[in-house]
């Protein structure tokens, strides 16, 4: 799926006959084309306001599924129903909360980057405009050479750990069934009340970017020379005061 053409579209289906062309690969029924790809990320029940809940949305298949033990039952967030068909590649993006993420049929390739490559990613909001990890355009993306890949593949029975922030790109090599689960391990008062997905930034952060986005304004006031020499030792303070010494 590519975000940036929008080379998909939002359907409705009966269930029995989305997962029966999920998990076909040519179609005699389809919207575009008989190879199209196929792809459920569950919602709550009204999906402006509620947050997906497989054991509310889906809850006969409620019993199926045991939610690792790593976490306070408060900090639970969602449980999201993922259904793909084989080679759906989803964008890379990051998520702003901790997960795991569950594959209970078929195999998922997913390629991670760290929170510290975000100046390779080309990052449009939580997104990175890098859709083919695999052979990227260097013309466009030169610095994407410098992200380092983390690889692993994921088989039915499989959990990996997708810690808040770190950068996610996944592909269904089979029709994949999985759950994801996020939970808040900042205190909860730190999230958006409005965000249902798991990827609105933490309101401090929101709230950071609004007012350098005002400072950068007030900063257009002077002529360039300042404005260059300020914004320099406006770099400088921010790395000074608000990088951790704490990383690798
Ligand atoms: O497995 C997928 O289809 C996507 C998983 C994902 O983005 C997540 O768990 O946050
Ligand atoms: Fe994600």
């Amino acid at each position: 799926m590519d975000f940036l053409s929008k080379n998909f579209l939002y359907r409705t289906l009966p269930f029995d006959v989305f997962v029966r062309r999920a998990a076909e690969v040519k179609h005699t029924e389809y919207f575009i084309s008989e190879d199209e790809k196929y792809y459920l990320r569950s919602l709550g029940e009204d999906p402006r306001k509620d947050i997906a809940d497989i054991r509310k949305q889906f809850p006969s298949l409620a019993e199926d599924i045991q939610i690792p033990e790593y976490f306070e039952k408060e900090q639970f967030f969602s449980s999201v129903f993922r259904i793909s068909s084989a080679g759906l590649q989803l964008w890379t993006h990051y998520d702003i909360m901790d997960n795991f993420l569950i594959q209970i049929v078929g195999k998922k390739r997913v390629v991670l980057y760290s929170p510290r490559d975000a100046p390779y990613l080309y990052l449009a909001g939580t997104k990175s405009e890098v859709l083919n990890v695999d052979n990227p355009d260097m013309e466009k993306y030169p610095l994407f050479r410098k992200a380092r890949r983390h690889e692993c593949s994921l088989e039915a029975g499989d959990v990996l750990f997708i810690p808040a922030l770190w950068f996610h790109n996944v592909i269904s090599e089979e029709f994949g069934v999985g759950v994801n689960v996020f939970w808040k391990h900042l205190p909860s008062e730190c999230y958006d009340k409005t965000d249902t997905y798991g990827n609105k930034d933490p309101m401090a952060a929101s709230r950071a970017v609004q007012i350098l986005d005002r400072a950068l304004k007030t900063l257009e006031e002077l002529p360039e020379e300042y404005r260059d020499f300020y914004a320099r030792r406006m770099v400088l303070r921010i790395q000074e005061k608000a990088y951790s010494t704490n990383y690798e």
